[in-house]
């Protein structure tokens, strides 16, 4: 190094350590505040004794997340044309004047460092990126803007920062990429909120890490609305959201859900996938339209007249009666729970004169209280609750889609747009577990049964009208603290419910069906079906929506084709942004993966890959003979001594087999499925690898891959290396 450079790392280092040493500082006084807020604690009132611990809680969540921060705190620099300097970090820094020492990557004017091109430099003169390890600078990297020497063709910024970014070994979890976001991606990251946004691109082109900076972008621009309802993140699978789940706390958000499509639904926590045929079927948005008729398929009068006893007395009860009884709830267009109230009103109202009449046609007289006793006898008649249970039952989602699973006559009069055999393929044992194309049926029945417990709705108001007055509470409190603009009254407010029963809003509105967030980011969105979309819709009335996902990567065969036809359930108004650079899979891999999506009819989006690597490597064997060619490439694989993490993709009947061979084979850690990512090395299915990546794969029996789980699944499998590629193909 010269001593021109070792003079500037120097230079750098001693601007980082007053960074960290200011980060010290504020940590320092947090704690210190945690102290005065906790010493305050034991004494006062109850309400105070709350608003004092959830403060407290506050403070720590604080103090911790200025820990997070400290891996790469900073990054990145910019010097101005005039000569201003401005660093870029994780999170904003002031000195005591409150003059900026670290500006936030999301804030507008960091912007730059991501966007500045030699042809647009926005004012930039030098950017430069900073390598740290722990507090030590270790590495700068400068480029240069100069007007009079525009080089051509640069579509990447602070390429040595990035390709060691890219280069470093994959630890089975998903890193955030703050410090080498490429301008394209940027622009999709800070595009604005409303609407929904969708992000098409080829595999390993950034999709998922810009779907979750754009989360924590939002969280940033859009802190009070979104800290209130809340962002959800929705992926394919449990392993994918485990790969993802380190990014956002790393970002400095917590205040996000992270669901699979099998967890939308509050009580279910649904993982079997059903067969593709089946899925289909459960899918279609023709299916609201079976739930529907199936709910009101429960709301029938008897055909014949119905004699109930009554004390002694038998009463006829004409169809009639329970007919206008039935149409008076219909009329009131509440959900099938709520609506039985009024159908029951109106039922014993009509069978009560009816009772009264008969008495009285005896000679008897009948006072107002006669006929209030009357009217309770029939209530309690045990007959009167058979037929009104038998005309209007109160049902759970669980026991009406039971129902229309284990009942084909039932199934028949209320899907009659489906054929027998596609009524047959939803045919299933009534203890089978729901699986992950029940869910949007399951929310799409509670919507329209509403809650069982008719208190619920009040309950829910209560409940509403109560979080009011801890928000005003909590108003308050910040104020008598005198920590106005250190916490929200919605967060101290989070923390003044009983212990237990403490949850943040992330918390809140995991356990509610009814809430809807701020905002919805869909990951590998090419695989929802309409009838998924259409309990997203629910869940973001305000159509705030990130969609990412690539249409050639779909289960589905044939994929959709194009976004519109894909997204019809959710909206046909949306914005459609494209990624271009496969930050991934090394060309030569990326071109056999491509050549075959493109033999086999799939529409995909082409990339350019900027990895260099070694070209895929083919072996052909007899079929019975699979096994030992899997264990061999994976033993010549580990034996190079790189490390990193390997899987073996095949089709889903094979996994099993194949984990027993490499099991007694290889000598490593070998895990099986989802369950055993994580491992050294690991055999999946092509479902559960969707979205994730390892330094090598071997793929097993890619015709039968494509066959059986479609060619966009075996695309998937082939896109997932980083580094090195070996395809077993079964030659008979
Ligand atoms: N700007 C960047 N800097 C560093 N790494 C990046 C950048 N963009 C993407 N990556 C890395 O590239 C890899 C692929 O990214 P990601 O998984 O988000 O792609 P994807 O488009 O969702 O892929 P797929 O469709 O195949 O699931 C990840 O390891 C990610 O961290």
């Amino acid at each position: 190094m010269t001593d021109v450079a070792d003079a500037e790392l120097a230079r750098e280092q001693r601007y980082v350590a007053g960074l960290y040493s200011r980060l010290d500082v504020l940590r320092a006084e947090l704690v210190a505040e945690l102290e005065r807020v906790r010493r305050g604690g034991a004494t006062g009132t109850h309400q105070a004794r709350t608003e004092r611990d959830a403060m407290a809680r506050l403070f720590e969540d604080r103090v911790r997340r200025l820990r997070d921060v400290d891996e790469r705190l900073v990054f990145g620099r910019l010097q101005a044309d005039d000569g201003a300097v401005r660093y870029i970090g994780r999170i904003g820094l002031r000195d005591d004047e409150q003059q900026p020492l670290l500006l936030d990557w999301r804030a507008p004017q960091s912007s730059a460092f991501y966007q500045a091109t030699a042809a647009t430099p926005l004012g930039v003169r030098v950017r430069r990126h900073l390598t740290t390890r722990g507090r030590d600078v270790t590495a700068l990297e400068d480029e240069v803007f100069d007007p009079e020497d525009i080089p051509e063709d640069v579509t990447l910024t602070g390429e040595t920062a990035l390709l060691a970014a890219l280069t470093a070994q994959r630890t089975g979890r998903m890193h955030d990429i703050v410090s080498t976001i490429q301008a394209e991606q940027d622009r999709i990251i800070r595009s604005e909120s409303r609407g929904v946004l969708v992000v098409q691109g080829g595999p390993g082109t950034g999709k998922t890490a810009v779907a979750l900076h754009r989360a924590a972008y939002l969280l940033y621009a859009h802190k009070e609305r979104l800290a209130r309802n809340g962002v959800l993140v929705v992926g394919p699978s449990r392993s994918f959201l485990e790969y993802i789940e380190q990014v956002l706390p790393s970002l400095g958000e917590t205040g996000v859900v992270l669901r699979t499509l099998g967890q939308l639904y509050p009580g279910v926590d649904a993982a079997a996938v059903d067969a593709p045929a089946v899925a289909d079927v459960k899918g279609r948005s023709v299916m609201a339209a079976v739930i529907r008729r199936a709910v009101l398929a429960r709301q029938t009068a008897p055909e014949r007249p119905v004699d109930v006893e009554i004390n002694g007395v038998t009463l006829t009860v004409q169809p009639a009666v329970i007919q206008r009884a039935i149409r008076h709830a219909q009329q009131t267009r509440k959900p099938h729970n709520v609506a039985r109230v009024t159908f029951v009103k109106s039922a014993l109202g009509e069978l009560t004169a009816q009772l009264v009449e008969q008495v009285a046609a005896r000679g008897s007289t009948i006072d107002d209280e006669d006929r209030r006793m009357l009217r309770e006898d029939i209530r309690t008649a045990q007959d009167v609750k058979v037929l009104l249970n038998t005309a209007w039952l109160p049902l759970t989602p669980e026991k009406l889609l039971g129902d229309l699973y284990t009942r084909p006559e039932y199934l028949a009069r209320s899907a009659p747009e489906l054929r027998p055999h596609e009524r047959e393929l939803l045919a299933r044992p009534r203890r089978a577990p729901f699986t992950v194309g029940d869910v949007p049926l399951l929310d799409e029945a509670a919507e329209l049964l509403g809650d069982i417990d008719v208190t619920g709705d009040a309950r829910a108001q209560a409940r509403a009208a109560q979080r009011q007055r801890d928000i005003e509470n909590a108003e308050q409190a910040i104020a008598n603290m005198g920590v106005e603009g250190l916490v929200s009254a919605e967060s101290l407010a989070d923390g003044f419910a009983e212990e237990g029963a403490r949850l943040t809003t992330a918390e809140r509105a995991a356990v509610d069906r009814t809430w809807t967030y701020g905002h919805i980011v869909v990951d590998e969105a090419q695989e929802l079906t309409p009838m998924q979309w259409r309990l997203l819709r629910r869940r973001g009335p305000l159509r705030s929506f990130t969609v990412v996902g690539d249409l050639a990567q779909s289960a589905a065969v044939p994929p959709a084709a194009d976004w519109r036809a894909a997204l019809g359930a959710l909206t046909d108004e949306f914005r459609l942004e494209r990624l271009s650079v496969n930050y991934r899979t090394p060309q030569a891999i990326a071109e056999l993966a491509e050549s075959r999506a493109l033999r086999d009819g799939l529409p995909i989006t082409p990339s350019r890959s900027v990895r260099e690597g070694e070209p895929p490597a083919s072996v052909r064997t007899r079929t019975d003979r699979v096994p030992t060619a899997v264990v061999d490439a994976v033993a010549a694989d580990r034996a190079r001594g790189d490390g990193g993490a390997l899987a073996v993709i095949a089709p889903a009947g094979q996994v099993r087999a194949l984990h027993d061979a490499l099991v007694a084979g290889v000598d490593d850690r070998v895990g099986y499925g989802a369950q055993g990512l994580g491992a050294p090395v690991s055999v999946l299915d092509p479902w559960t690898a969707k979205g994730l990546e390892f330094d090598s794969v071997v793929v097993v029996d890619p015709d039968r891959i494509a066959a059986e789980a479609g060619p966009g699944s075996l695309y998937v499998a082939f896109t997932r290396p980083t580094r090195r590629l070996v395809v077993v193909e079964p030659t008979a």
